[in-house]
């Protein structure tokens, strides 16, 4: 096996598809998976891999590349990317998001260079490399490149684990995206918060605007807004003091507030309306006790003795199918993470501190189901500009990320003592 490293021609070649791929507009809300399908396949075929594209959900193509290890007896390594990408304001960015133009600084700009199709090309390109050099992994590797996971992902990896295709996969280990880090340590997830999306209205009595009388429908939710704000200043004040992380607090933003009466031009000034309502982003960390923060939406945000009732409009389970917060296990006695941390290390790179992702991804689909899963993203040294504008990735960063994942590819894809049943080692 020949040392990593790409050529410089090989270099130019693999910018130039990654470009491509930028190109491709794969917008929520409607993105062309049709193109994005065809150009992955075509990256697949030109590798020598076998893909099929899944047609889960009418207009939602998933494709699934496979490249078969010596051992199909041994669990798989899933590499998900998610294929579309979230809305822009082209008008507000210094480059067009869908040119994918390289500046004379090196940086490629592109709605999706971060989030998250420099990692769906680093996996192939990686594969590529590989291959090349002649290695075959031990155990089978698929990718999935998959729709709608900015729009929560229902008819992408939801729906994917729950096909049969999947069930026969015997997946061991999913790589799914991270984050871009500022400093030279690249970020590495092992769980991330559960998203409960939160309307809470109340209703009061109507009046006219001049008179002062207590419990009309805006003065009850203002005071659970107060409440909450409350609430949402402390967490905050514990991230910003540098006593915990991000993802280990709960968030909660007001996404919107909606009442009064409306006219053609705006609003009745003089009536004071007899129902409002808040909508509320809240963002759950697996550590937290979902029952004593649900008590405190019901008694203390939304207290029926107000007048305020409660609705999820999503609340994603913090624990998985056996009752166990969904994270994974990311310290040495996780034998796939003694493999990640030396890869990344063997490829010159270096892993932070574990965190919790503060957001969600595709891989709490799997997490839910008790398979181990890492979100990891290789982008040091590069600002956080998901879903932001003028998102970028620079041209080396994004190299430097296929030799990461040539070595961590290269590292999962051994047998390094995979417990197999008995059953199976007889078979072998
Ligand atoms: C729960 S579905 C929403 C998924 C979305 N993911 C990335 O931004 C998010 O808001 O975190
Ligand atoms: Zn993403
Ligand atoms: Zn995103």
């Amino acid at each position: 096996v020949k040392p990593s490293g790409l050529t410089s021609s090989e270099a130019t070649a693999a910018v130039s598809r990654f470009q491509e791929y930028l190109r491709i507009d794969t917008a929520q809300p409607s993105p062309d998976y049709v193109k994005a399908a065809a150009f992955i396949t075509s990256q697949a075929e030109y590798i020598g891999l076998e893909s099929q594209t899944l047609e889960l959900v009418a207009g939602k193509p998933l494709v699934l590349v496979k490249w078969p290890g010596k051992n199909s007896a041994l669990p798989s390594l899933l590499l998900n990317s998610h294929t579309d990408v979230v809305p822009s304001e082209p008008d507000k960015w210094d480059h067009h998001p869908f040119s994918a133009s390289l500046d004379s600084s090196g940086r490629i700009y592109a709605r999706g260079s971060q989030d998250m199709k420099c990692v769906g090309m680093q996996y192939l390109e990686a594969i590529h490399l590989l291959k090349k050099a002649g290695f075959t992994p031990d155990r089978d590797i698929y990718l999935t490149f998959v729709p709608d996971e900015e729009i929560g992902g229902n008819a992408g990896v939801g729906a994917f684990v729950k096909s049969e295709i999947f069930k026969k996969l015997n997946i061991g280990l999913v790589l799914d995206e991270g984050l871009a880090s500022p400093g030279d340590e690249y970020r590495l997830f092992y769980g991330e918060r559960s998203p409960w999306w939160t309307v809470i209205r109340s209703k009061g009595e109507p009046g006219h605007g001049a008179k002062l009388y207590d419990g009309s429908a805006m003065e009850n939710l203002l005071k659970s807004i107060e409440v909450i704000k409350r609430f949402r200043t402390a967490q905050f004040d514990l991230v910003k003091a540098g006593v915990k992380a991000e993802g280990d607090v709960v968030s909660i933003n007001f996404v919107y507030l909606k009442a009064g009466t409306p006219t053609p031009t705006g609003f009745v000034m003089n009536l004071q309306p007899s129902e409002a309502e808040v909508g509320l982003d809240i963002r759950v960390p697996p550590s937290a006790d979902p029952e004593a923060l649900e008590r405190r939406i019901a008694e203390e945000w939304a207290p029926s003795s107000r007048n305020l009732t409660y609705e999820f409009k999503q609340k994603v389970p913090i624990f998985d199918i056996y009752g166990k917060p969904a994270v994974t296990v990311a310290d040495s006695s996780n034998p796939w993470w003694n493999l990640l941390e030396e890869a990344v290390k063997k490829a010159g790179g270096k892993l932070g501190k574990p965190e919790i992702f503060p957001a969600s991804t595709d891989a709490r689909y799997y997490r839910e189901l008790g398979i181990p899963a890492f979100g990891f993203s290789p982008m040091a040294n590069t600002p956080i500009l998901l879903h932001d504008h003028n998102e970028f990735l620079s041209k080396d960063e994004y190299l430097k990320g296929i030799e990461i994942y040539e070595s961590i590819i290269k590292e999962l894809a051994s047998h390094n003592g995979d417990t197999i049943d008995e059953e199976t080692k007889a078979e072998l």
